[in-house]
């Protein structure tokens, strides 16, 4: 059996080597040639996969080992009998504290001791909204929920769902729905000239979704009125051939990279390991966690006379500063469109091991209850 698979996805020969003979190519620039003798197709996000790719293979099956599926063409696939599987919620979690990171980092700059005085808007409350809705709530902090698809099929629990309007008005709005066009609540440069005119100097506004659910076009011209609100985006339009004028209006610029914890990519491995074992009736063996090295930082400790706010930000940011990859995504801006597309994707080709909040072991001597309870919320592991 002949597994074709994108270079950039972690422990290939751990999880699929069983398997069968494996041939790595490049995601971005994977052809209809590189796939044609495969039985087994495994993408990441930047593979285009619908009938130009896979028409006229032997492919049986399809996975992704993300979250986002709006480059598959499931229908096609369907259409043409063939297996597709997607890893929901592999990098929720990474992007939870990609976000947490960025609301402590603002709370700082705005000189709020207590961050959780910022209200949020989560913009699609699915497996990322939800994780991040979770720990927030957890910590204190107003949220307001917006998910019309949701808000159709759902009875209103403990936090009714806002319009889009509503979400638009809080202190911090973060947007993470899918990309979706012509149905129903399409996303498609969902965030436009209209609602961007609302937003004032003092809200933030964070995309960890896919780039095109905000109008860059808008966005930009936005930025150059008075009184812009401050921005971080981890997601752009055209990826790789992302806006180098927007990298410079932003505040926080990083190369989609919001879910790129190893837990997180090791855990979309292994979804796909488990669904392509289920397809070829094979018994599951493998699991995440045995492959997923020490941390290189595994413990902090605080004492009582810890300032509080201070212990969870250097928590935090020790596991994750996304002003790190901001500095490496600007530093590349400097030259031609296609050396720049080409260093966005060696950005994230090489990326930096980084470790999940649950990796790092805290330990608080005599500090308070509060404390404690703010660390759990997070995810980290305590030693008390
Ligand atoms: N930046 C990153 O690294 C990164 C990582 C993971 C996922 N993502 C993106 O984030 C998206 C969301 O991930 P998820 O795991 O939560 O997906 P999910 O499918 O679990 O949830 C998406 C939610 O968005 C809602 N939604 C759809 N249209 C909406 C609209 N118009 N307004 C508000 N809500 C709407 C859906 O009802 C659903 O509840 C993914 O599809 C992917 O594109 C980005
Ligand atoms: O959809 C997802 O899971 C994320 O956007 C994921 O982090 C994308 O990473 P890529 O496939 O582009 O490496």
């Amino acid at each position: 059996m002949l597994i074709v698979a994108d270079e950039n996805i972690p422990l290939l020969d751990s999880f699929f080597g069983d398997f069968g003979e494996i041939r790595r190519v490049s995601g971005r620039t994977m052809s209809a040639g590189d796939v044609r003798d495969a039985d087994i197709l495994l993408v990441r996000s930047v593979t285009r996969v619908s009938r130009e790719l896979l028409e006229g293979s032997r492919v049986r099956f399809v996975g992704t080992t993300t979250i986002g599926t709006d480059h598959v063409d499931q229908e096609w696939l369907k259409q043409n009998g063939i297996s597709f599987s997607a890893a929901p919620g592999c990098n929720a979690n990474s992007v939870a504290e990609y976000v947490l990171s960025i609301l402590s980092l603002h709370a700082e700059r705005r000189g709020l001791d207590d961050w959780t005085r910022l209200s949020v808007g989560i913009v699609g409350v699915g497996n990322v909204g939800r994780e991040l809705a979770h720990k927030l709530e957890r910590l204190g902090f107003a949220l307001r929920l917006c998910d019309p698809p949701r808000a159709e099929h759902e009875e209103e629990g403990s936090h009714p769902f806002v319009t889009l309007d509503e979400a638009l008005e809080c202190d911090v709005v973060t947007l993470h729905t899918p990309l979706t066009r012509d149905q129903a609540h399409s996303t498609y440069h969902m965030v436009g000239e209209s609602e961007l005119a609302g937003l004032t100097a003092e809200q933030l506004l964070i995309n960890a979704g896919r780039g095109e659910v905000i109008d860059t076009k808008a966005l930009q011209a936005r930025l150059e009125q008075a009184s812009p609100p401050i921005v971080a985006l981890d997601v752009w339009e055209r990826e790789p051939h992302i806006n180098a004028d927007l990298v410079d209006q932003v505040w926080l610029a990083t190369p989609h990279i919001a879910g790129y914890s190893l837990e997180g990519k090791v855990q979309g491995t292994e979804m796909i390991y488990q669904a392509l074992s289920r397809f070829l009736g094979l018994p599951v063996r493998k699991k995440a966690g045995q492959f997923l090295p020490e941390p290189a930082l595994s413990k902090v400790s605080f004492t009582s006379a810890a300032d509080e706010d201070d212990a969870v930000r250097i928590a935090l940011r020790a596991c994750y500063d996304p002003r790190r990859d901001d500095a490496r995504l600007r530093a590349t801006m400097k030259g031609s469109p296609e050396e720049r597309a080409a260093a966005f994707d060696r950005l994230r080709r090489d990326y930096p091991v980084r470790r999940e909040c649950s990796s790092l072991k805290v330990q608080l001597k005599g500090t308070s209850k509060s404390l404690q309870d703010s660390f759990r919320a997070i995810g980290f592991k305590l030693k008390i």
